[in-house]
């Protein structure tokens, strides 16, 4: 029998502002999940946070966009919802954009990961989950994790790996995805996911086989909600060893603390900072933006562990370069490259404070309108 993986999240409320999960929300949301246990829906979750975002993986035999398993989940947020507005919680349903549940979650606000997979004998997984930052802060090191080789040695010295990755991009702007193969297509690949708020890795499948090895959460909740809502605080499933990229490999990926959008106000770019999940709490800045990674061994459809995979001192320097960084970049304040690029901030609050400027422009007597927007036309209008 198949086993699916699912990891479920979203942002219900949360303690003193965009900050961490109140337990008792997840004591609420543990509650239902359990009674869904109990009735076989699944067959095992494991409820957890990062930042403000609620987090379940899940395991079950029901394939992925299950009716039944995601109704549970939404019952579930919705509980935890009703929690956080009587205990007053910050922003309480904030990803929960319908009033009632249809068919499954997609469109509905929370982000969702599914692989349905045939269980190896030992099938070693890790969830990472991070939060003030969006899905595309997974490319790169998705990438270092499946095609670089100076990152994942098994590329080169094991041939299960040798034959390279396909990865499926999703271009969220059009709503169309392609596919592409590592190592021959690694330059188009790269052309593609170096602009990551638009061309979002979203599954990594191997070459020789079509395992599926990698998914990403691609829901945009601004696209989602025609209104900046937030960011969509991403999370994925890698599996890991035995002809996959081994689990040093996937969290060496990390050891560069990047700069990813998101941070303030879903407005800034800042360092993805590799955290224990007692460090997962948005402080400074709301932020900066924060990963966990949890270590997973799934048998017979059951959860084994986690591993809280960062609280670890082989990431103490990685911790200490991303404050550097990060005071780097709030020196910046209000300026680019510290706040996003125009195109990327029409979707946050910034064009109602753009508003009230129009029509305090006065024309400079000969001057001609240019296309300033990459994501139209480049060619100016003369
Ligand atoms: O990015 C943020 C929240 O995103 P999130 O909920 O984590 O997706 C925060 O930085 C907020 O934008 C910031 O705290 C302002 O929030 P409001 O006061 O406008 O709710």
């Amino acid at each position: 029998m198949k086993s699916t993986i699912s990891v479920l999240k979203a942002d219900i409320g949360s303690l003193a502002g965009h900050h961490m999960v109140h337990p008792d929300t997840i004591a609420v949301a543990t509650k239902v999940l359990s009674e869904g246990k109990k009735q076989g829906i699944i067959n095992d979750f494991y409820p957890t946070f990062v930042g403000d975002d609620m987090e379940f993986i899940i395991s079950h035999n029901r394939g992925e966009l299950d009716q039944k398993v995601h109704e549970l989940v939404w019952n579930a947020l919705k509980e935890a919802a009703n929690k956080a507005k009587e205990l007053g919680l910050y922003a309480a349903g904030q990803d929960l954009l319908s009033d009632s549940f249809s068919g499954n979650l997609k469109g509905m606000g929370p982000g969702i990961a599914e692989m349905e997979i045939e269980e190896r004998p030992s099938e070693p997984f890790v969830v990472f989950m991070a939060d003030k930052t969006e899905p595309g802060a997974f490319n790169l090191p998705l990438y270092k994790m499946f095609a670089d080789p100076f990152n994942t040695a098994g590329l080169v010295i094991d041939p299960a790996l040798h034959d390279g990755f396909k990865f499926e991009v999703l271009d969220v702007y059009e709503g169309e995805s392609i596919a592409l193969n590592t190592p021959e297509e690694s330059y188009d690949l790269l052309a593609l996911i170096g602009t990551p708020d638009r061309y979002i890795v979203r599954r990594i499948y191997r070459k020789q086989d079509n395992m599926l090895a990698a998914v990403v959460t691609t829901e945009r909740l601004n696209l989602i909600a025609g209104k900046y809502v937030g960011k969509d605080d991403p999370a994925m499933i890698v599996r890991v060893q035995h002809g996959l990229p081994a689990l040093g490999e996937t969290l060496e990926a990390f050891t560069v603390p990047y700069l990813v959008a998101g941070w303030m106000r879903g407005s800034h770019y800042g360092p993805l900072m590799p955290v224990s999940q007692k460090d997962a709490r948005a402080t400074r800045f709301d932020g900066p933006p924060r990963l966990v990674g949890l270590g997973f061994n799934l048998k017979n459809g059951r959860l084994v562990g986690p591993s809280d995979l960062f609280d670890d001192p082989a990431f103490d320097e990685v911790r200490r370069n991303a404050n550097i960084i990060a005071d780097y970049m709030r020196r910046h304040g209000p300026f680019m490259p510290h706040r996003l690029e125009p195109q990327v901030m029409e979707y946050t609050t910034l064009p109602k404070v753009m508003e009230r400027l129009k029509g305090r422009f006065t024309k400079e007597e000969g001057s001609k309108k240019a296309k300033a927007s990459i994501y139209t036309s480049t060619e100016s209008n003369e």
